[in-house]
């Protein structure tokens, strides 16, 4: 029998069968290396909620304004206000799929942490994608670049009518 569970200590779940890759078109990238079932825990990660001036004069002025989640918070008024957090562990390491998210997750703001969650069955060789919502502050790398003026021109010109 191991030693009795603190209320306070927070349970970790991490997935073993995963890697990250540091050469994808998304910079480095976490997939996995055997098929994960669908609902399998990935990773419990811990958060650390910044203060609003912390981020507005700092964070958001260096590379890890690009890794900062939103976080709800309630201010001393007993108002709902958005805060933003860094995300230590795999948390900060998943990419966006716009389309095809196959990683979930959920925060819990009383615990500061956060529980990614396979949203189906991931194959082996697949990239864990989460959803980083509708504004991304980056080109996808999932989206072709748009049609030149001249390959625009030649579609165009396959388009004839009979
Ligand atoms: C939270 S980090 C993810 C880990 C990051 N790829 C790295 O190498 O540290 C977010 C950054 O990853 C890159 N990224 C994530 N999803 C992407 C996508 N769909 N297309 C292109 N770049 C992406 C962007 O540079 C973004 O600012």
């Amino acid at each position: 029998m191991g030693p009795p569970e603190n209320t306070f200590d927070i349970p970790l779940h991490r997935c073993a069968d995963l890697v990250i890759k540091s050469d994808t078109p998304k910079g480095r990238g976490v997939f996995a290396t055997k098929n994960i079932p669908a609902k399998t825990i990935i990773d419990t990660c811990p958060a650390l909620v910044l203060g609003r001036e912390e981020n507005t004069k700092h964070i958001e002025h260096t590379s890890l304004y690009h890794y900062t989640y939103n976080w709800p918070i309630i201010d001393a008024a007993g108002n709902r206000k958005a805060a933003q957090a860094v995300i230590f562990g795999l948390g900060s390491m998943f990419n966006h799929s716009t389309l095809d998210q196959n990683v979930g997750w959920e925060r819990d703001t009383s615990r500061l942490t956060i529980t990614y969650r396979a949203l189906r069955d991931i194959c082996a060789g697949e990239e864990l994608c989460i959803s980083y919502g509708s504004r991304l502050t980056f080109k996808d790398a999932d989206c072709p670049p748009p049609p030149s003026p001249e390959e625009e021109m030649e579609q165009l010109s396959r388009i004839g009518l009979d």
